[in-house]
């Protein structure tokens, strides 16, 4: 049996591509960054032909370092930024537009609409997201209705939607294969997650037709055969997840109540609920963790859009440091009581308080302030989102035993200390971060017989460090009601 696994991790600011042998050890890594488009306030596009292009480059190059040939491939594992939308012609294969990219606000006030005309609830119960332009169906409708001809195409059949993973799919058959997993599909606003279909009312309303959609699959399935000329021999793609549903599968996070939360450009906070699909009443989504031998599982989801993109913008925005990692020192020479709060609501606040007009602000500013307390306050940003979102899992009757958490600045161990203190909680780091790609990897060796179940996943875990709470709760709740205060002062309502 071949030995190893190639996964990709196609991402909102770069395409990756990991070769992992057939116990989840990386063997070699392709990396490509790609242009990102911003045509107006507010909007964020990608072209589909630089994901794909950047993506099989990557792939190439991992395949390469690791010193393989194809033949020693299992299978691919496609893992990927979400709910980003791309319509493409079937016959050329060619995209219609940009992809409209996950953070796009363009559908704002179309969503407004929607909420004001009373079809909130009903969207949350079918789907379990709430009504705002991060999820796909909007963004669908915007194309067909402002692209030249999109429409007439559609309704003539020749259009084909794909969230990243369709596209990236479709690319490597050679257009043999339009399908998605589970796990896209309850992104795209138009999936029944509870009767695990595309709804025919949500259509309706959004008005697309059903020709353009992929046909949905469990994570861990057949999807296809690659093209042989990309990599010299047609390979199986055998696993498909977006990206913080991979992470929950690279984090082993299997039982209900088990949780991870993955700090990148933004967070994403996912609690694993079993069978049950829980419904939030407290703005939180529901959404599919995973679905296997034809068993869908759920998550509540808390989404955060600005974490590391904070910290990047204390580097490019405001030249205060040179380098990510310079954070962790600056942290640590700072008063912890220094009493600034950064609210990073750069284009707006996801949950729990969906507010897309909101904007940043610092408070707390003195005489004395400098950069290392900006820094700190924006270090702490991400830890203060992490407990808004934990606050409204415990309302929702949810609070995990240990936090397992992964993502580029999981690297930071003051922002791990700092985490463990404000949500009062255990963090847990794992030996391997890499845990998107991970789980897509995991996907391929449950479908090509290499584990036969989750159990084999959770044996494979490896805890690096843990964090212990080490703040009162005292200390934790005042500096927290800073926050809120914070928080509630760039609220627009
Ligand atoms: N040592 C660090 N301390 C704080 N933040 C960091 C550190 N290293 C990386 N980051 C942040 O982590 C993010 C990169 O993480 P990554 O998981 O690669 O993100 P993505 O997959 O969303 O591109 C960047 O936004 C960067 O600012
Ligand atoms: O590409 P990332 O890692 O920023 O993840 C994006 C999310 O999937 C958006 O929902």
């Amino acid at each position: 049996m071949p030995n190893y696994i190639l996964a990709i991790d196609q991402g909102t600011t770069s395409s990756r591509a990991i070769v992992f042998d057939i116990k989840g050890q990386p063997i070699a890594t392709g990396q490509e960054e790609f242009t990102q488009h911003y045509p107006n306030n507010g909007w964020v596009e990608h072209d589909a032909n630089d994901i794909w292009q950047s993506t099989l480059r990557s792939c190439q190059q991992a395949i390469k370092d690791a010193n393989i040939g194809s033949d020693d491939l299992l299978g691919i594992g496609i893992t990927n930024q979400r709910e980003t939308t791309i319509l493409w012609d079937r016959e050329s294969g060619e995209p219609i537009a940009n992809a409209i990219v996950w953070q796009d606000r363009r559908t704002s006030d179309y969503c407004q609409q929607l909420r004001a005309q009373g079809h909130e609830q009903s969207i949350q119960e079918k789907t379990g997201l709430l009504l705002d332009p991060y999820f796909s169906a909007s963004k669908i409708r915007w194309l067909l209705d402002s692209i030249p001809g999109a429409r007439a195409k559609a309704d003539a059949g020749q259009l084909a939607f794909g969230t990243v993973d369709s596209f990236l799919l479709w690319k490597l058959t050679d257009g043999q294969e339009h399908s998605t997993d589970a796990t896209n599909a309850s992104r795209t606003m138009l999936f029944n997650i509870h009767e695990q279909c595309w709804d025919k009312d949500l259509l309706q309303l959004f008005d697309i037709p059903e020709s353009l959609l992929p046909e949905v699959k469990d994570c861990a399935a057949e999807f296809g055969l690659c093209n042989p000329s990309l990599f010299g021999k047609e390979i199986p793609i055998l696993g498909i997840a977006g990206d913080q549903q991979a992470a929950l599968i690279g984090q082993a996070c299997f039982e209900p109540g088990m949780a991870k939360s993955t700090y990148g450009t933004g967070c994403f906070f996912m609690l694993n609920t079993g069978e049950q699909a829980l419904d939030s009443h407290n703005r939180l989504l529901t959404t599919v963790a995973y679905r296997l031998n034809g068993q869908a599982y759920y998550a509540l989801e808390g989404s955060i859009f600005i974490a590391g993109a904070a910290i990047q913008w204390l580097r490019d925005g405001l030249h205060l440091i040179s380098d990510a990692a310079e954070t962790e020192a600056l942290a640590k020479q700072t008063d912890s009581d220094h009493g600034v709060y950064l609210v990073p609501a750069f284009t707006g606040l996801g949950a729990p308080y969906w507010d897309p007009e909101a904007r940043g602000a610092l408070f707390g500013l003195t005489r004395d302030t400098g950069i290392k307390e900006l820094v700190t306050a924006g270090l702490e940003s991400v830890c203060y989102q992490t407990k808004d979102l934990q606050k409204a899992m415990e309302a929702d009757g949810q609070r995990p035993v240990n936090l397992r958490v992964d993502g580029g600045m999981t690297k930071n161990n003051w922002v791990l200390q700092k985490l463990a203190d404000i949500l009062g909680a255990t963090i847990d780091r794992p030996s391997c971060v890499e845990t998107t790609a991970l789980g897509a990897a995991y996907l391929v060796a449950l479908q090509g017989g290499v584990f036969s179940s989750t159990d084999d996943i959770c044996q494979l875990w490896q805890l690096d460090r843990r964090f212990d709470p080490q703040l009162s709760k005292h200390e934790r709740d005042r500096r927290y009601q800073g926050w809120q205060d914070a928080v509630n002062r760039v609220r627009s309502s």
